[in-house]
């Protein structure tokens, strides 16, 4: 099985090239191949199927011709990745499968609209957040209160007020699963400046990572909320670097790096 190996902010991925969807990828195998010592190692895989392949999206085939099937480290789906989308669009121009500019990739999400160059850093519309409601995160014995913001997946973004380094988010964050019934990917931020926020994530499936595209969009919604805002360019510092956010009345963007380290070939099998 051919893979490469990418990342966005340091927020990594195993990319399985799969045009006609011939690939049976069980959830004990993706975690094999993301498993850090007895795999290649990531956060998640990008399954790069084409739409009209997949019963999923097969109805986003006229729009577009590429469905980015994404699988979190543990096994499970997600129905969106923003940092995976990144990633998964400068595959498909470095491999000649899309041209440099603007096209649209199908996810469980949705489409999704990509802006891309021959090299360098690449944008995706994410669509508008949905801020459902507020929730309570626990970590570590403290309870932070959140915005529960629904990007296609849903996050619990919570302005924590103090620096987030110190942290320990060894463990999954306590949540309500009454309000998040499929699980929730969790935000702490703080606020740092006009239109800066520092953040960590815990993500659902695949634990703490060192970024996450739809939880930084997550947290300048959180963060703009807080400064009485809703529109806006913001700077979202994570771990593995910086990405910019740029809130809309009818949209929102993600931009930052992506890109592509390493392939090969995978002796993992079922
Ligand atoms: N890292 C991703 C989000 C991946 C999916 C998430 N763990 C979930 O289960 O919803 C991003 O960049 O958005």
């Amino acid at each position: 099985m051919r893979f490469l190996k990418g990342h966005g902010t340091e927020n990594d991925f195993v990319i399985l090239p799969d045009p006609d969807g011939e690939l049976d990828l069980s959830a004990a195998l993706i975690a094999r191949v993301c498993d850090r010592r007895a795999g290649i190692g990531a956060d998640g895989v990008l399954h790069v199927v084409r739409t009209k392949t997949s019963d999923e999206v097969a109805h986003l085939a006229d729009e577009a011709e590429w469905f980015m099937d994404y699988r979190n480290a543990d096994g499970s789906m997600a129905e969106m990745c923003g940092n995976g989308t990144r990633v998964f669009a400068r595959y498909l121009v470095d491999a000649g499968l899309a041209e440099p500019g603007s096209f649209a990739i199908a996810t469980r999400g949705g489409l999704r609209g990509i802006r891309i160059g021959e090299s360098g850093d690449v944008a995706t519309d994410m669509g508008r957040p949905r801020v459902l409601g507020e929730s309570v995160a626990s970590v570590a014995g403290h309870e932070y209160p959140g915005l529960h913001v629904d990007m296609g997946n849903p996050h619990l973004a919570c302005v924590i007020g103090d620096p987030v380094a110190q942290l320990d988010l060894g463990h999954q964050p306590g949540f309500d699963p009454a309000v998040f019934p499929q699980g929730v990917n969790v935000e702490l931020l703080n606020a740092v400046g006009p239109r800066r926020a520092v953040m960590r994530v815990y993500e659902r499936g695949s634990g703490e990572t060192r970024s996450c595209g739809t939880g930084a969009v997550a947290t300048a919604v959180a963060a703009a909320h807080l400064a009485g805002e809703s529109t806006g360019e913001w700077t979202v510092e994570v771990l593995g670097g910086t990405l910019t956010v740029t809130l809309t009345e009818e949209t929102s963007f993600l931009a930052g790096p992506a890109v592509i380290v390493a392939s090969g070939e995978l002796a993992i099998a079922e």
